[in-house]
């Protein structure tokens, strides 16, 4: 079974032009969840003027109707971005570091090594309150300021993120530059250092390899990837930042590879749809295109 970790309410939002209202992002949740999707990154719990889209993340959370079986989380970055999630009840906080120290400033005002530190903290914090930690490193392969991010310094942040002590870890390829042998290098690598952990892969899709490195990270053995519905999705602090790997694009693609998502394609195409309109822009779902086949 692939799991696959709906981010289109957060990653799918963050970098829009268009901001949705709080009941239209409490709609793009529903039709996840009636789709099929069991773990919501939802919102994210930052500075409202860095990230004005999210800037509802509270009320979000007053407003969005829970489901057994259904886990949302929220994306931390400092203590006061931990205490709003854990006053809004997520089941799930994650935790952002960056690989390189000039994308990690420019992201969340810190260093590696500070935002290492802060995520010890906070996965400490979360673990005393009951809830389920992730740790991201962004720009796992590659940086839009540094460049080649090498495997030495993937190496030391993957061990410093892994003393840190989260339920999952995740890598991230926040630009879209890794291609499938990366994955498979680097999935090597933090398997390695991370034994049972278990490992989340997020993708985006800026240079047209996010499906061929999604089969590429199954094959190495990982069972969890992000997307995001429509394929919407960026991040604001990346110079021509795109969308994540389009979650329909994942169902359509497993499904014929006998791999189940538990996930239904044709209300996640709908959602897509619906997503489209409600911001005003095309989104580059390749199923929203093309279609399913057979159709
Ligand atoms: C990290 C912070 C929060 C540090 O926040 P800061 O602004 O550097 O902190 P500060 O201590 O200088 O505070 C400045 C103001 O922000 C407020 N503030 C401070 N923190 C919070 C908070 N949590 N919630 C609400 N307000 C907050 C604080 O109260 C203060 O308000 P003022 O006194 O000026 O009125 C900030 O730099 C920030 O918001 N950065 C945005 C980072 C972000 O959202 N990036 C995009 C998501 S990451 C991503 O997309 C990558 C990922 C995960 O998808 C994986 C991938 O693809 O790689």
């Amino acid at each position: 079974m692939i799991e696959i970790v709906e981010v289109s309410p957060r990653d799918g939002l963050q970098n829009e032009s268009a901001i949705l209202s709080t009941t239209a992002k409490v709609e793009l949740i529903e039709r996840a969840v009636r789709a099929g999707a069991r773990r919501v990154e939802v919102t994210s719990f930052v500075n409202p003027r860095k990230v004005p889209q999210l800037a509802d993340a509270d009320e979000l959370m007053a407003a969005v109707p829970r489901y057994d079986g259904v886990r949302y989380a929220g994306l931390v970055m400092n203590q006061r971005g931990l205490d709003r999630a854990l006053a809004g009840g997520v089941d799930e906080i994650d935790i952002v570091v960056v690989a390189t120290d000039t994308f990690c400033g420019r992201n969340q005002g810190m260093t590696t090594a500070e935002a290492c530190d802060t995520a010890a903290s906070l996965v400490g914090e979360a673990r005393a309150a009951g809830v389920f930690s992730t740790v991201t490193i962004g720009a796992s392969f590659g940086c839009p300021f540094e460049g080649e991010v090498s495997l030495d310094r993937l190496d030391e942040v993957l061990q410093r993120v892994v003393d840190a002590g989260p339920d999952e870890l995740a890598l991230a390829d926040t630009i879209g530059v890794a291609v499938p042998s990366d994955i498979t290098e680097r999935v090597a690598l933090a398997s390695k250092l991370a034994g049972d952990l278990p490992l989340r892969l997020h993708l985006h899709d800026t240079r047209n390899t996010a499906i061929a490195n999604a089969v590429a990270a199954v094959q190495a053995g990982v069972t969890t990837l992000d997307a995001s519905i429509g394929g919407a999705g960026g991040c604001p602090f990346a110079p021509a930042a795109t969308g994540n790997v389009a979650t329909e694009d994942l169902i359509y693609l497993f499904r014929r590879m006998d791999q189940p998502t538990g996930l239904d394609l044709e209300q996640t195409t709908s959602a897509a749809a619906w997503l489209q309109q409600q911001l005003g822009t095309t989104l580059p779902s390749a199923l929203l295109r093309a279609g399913d086949f057979p159709s």
